[in-house]
């Protein structure tokens, strides 16, 4: 399994911290987001992460921002990409079970490292329910872009 990851600099404290948790379960990680605290706007590390998983260079992608909004929205803006946001281990049992995410959107400034660190596990072992949440997925591409 190969993991893109993407942060501003309210996340890159975080971002270490799951890397080193994926790499620890023999994880490929593509490391999109900066290193350093240094102001920096969201989108230039959340596109290549975005890309990443629509070409399939990685199976999922994890984001994290201040609010994880920022973070979201741009990768949402991607015709292959299913972000969803979360804030508690139900919502992202969800996005995969309902929603099949494939990429997980964390909000750095409101959630501890221990919660961000358990919602990346529940994340991976997750699967995708099916049934009639693969039809409700396939009415969200728009297909004008
Ligand atoms: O863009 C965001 C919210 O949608 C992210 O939370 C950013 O991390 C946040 O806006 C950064 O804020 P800062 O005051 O520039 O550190």
């Amino acid at each position: 399994m190969v993991i893109a990851i993407g942060n501003d600099h309210a996340g890159t404290a975080y971002k270490f911290e799951i890397i080193k948790l994926l790499e620890s379960k023999g994880i490929e990680v593509l490391n999109f987001g900066t290193d350093t605290n240094n102001s920096m706007d969201y989108a230039d590390a959340i596109h290549p992460v975005a890309d990443a998983v629509e070409s399939g260079k990685a199976t999922y992608g994890i984001i994290i921002c201040g609010s994880g909004n920022g973070a979201q929205m741009t990768a949402n803006k991607h015709q292959g990409i299913r972000a969803g946001l979360v804030w508690n281990n139900e919502i992202v049992e969800l996005i995969r079970l309902h929603n099949d995410a494939n990429v997980l959107a964390i909000p750095a400034r409101f959630v501890s490292l221990q919660q961000a660190l358990g919602f990346v596990e529940i994340f991976l072992n997750t699967p995708f329910e099916g049934g009639r949440h693969q039809n409700r997925i396939d009415k969200i591409p728009t297909g004008c872009c």
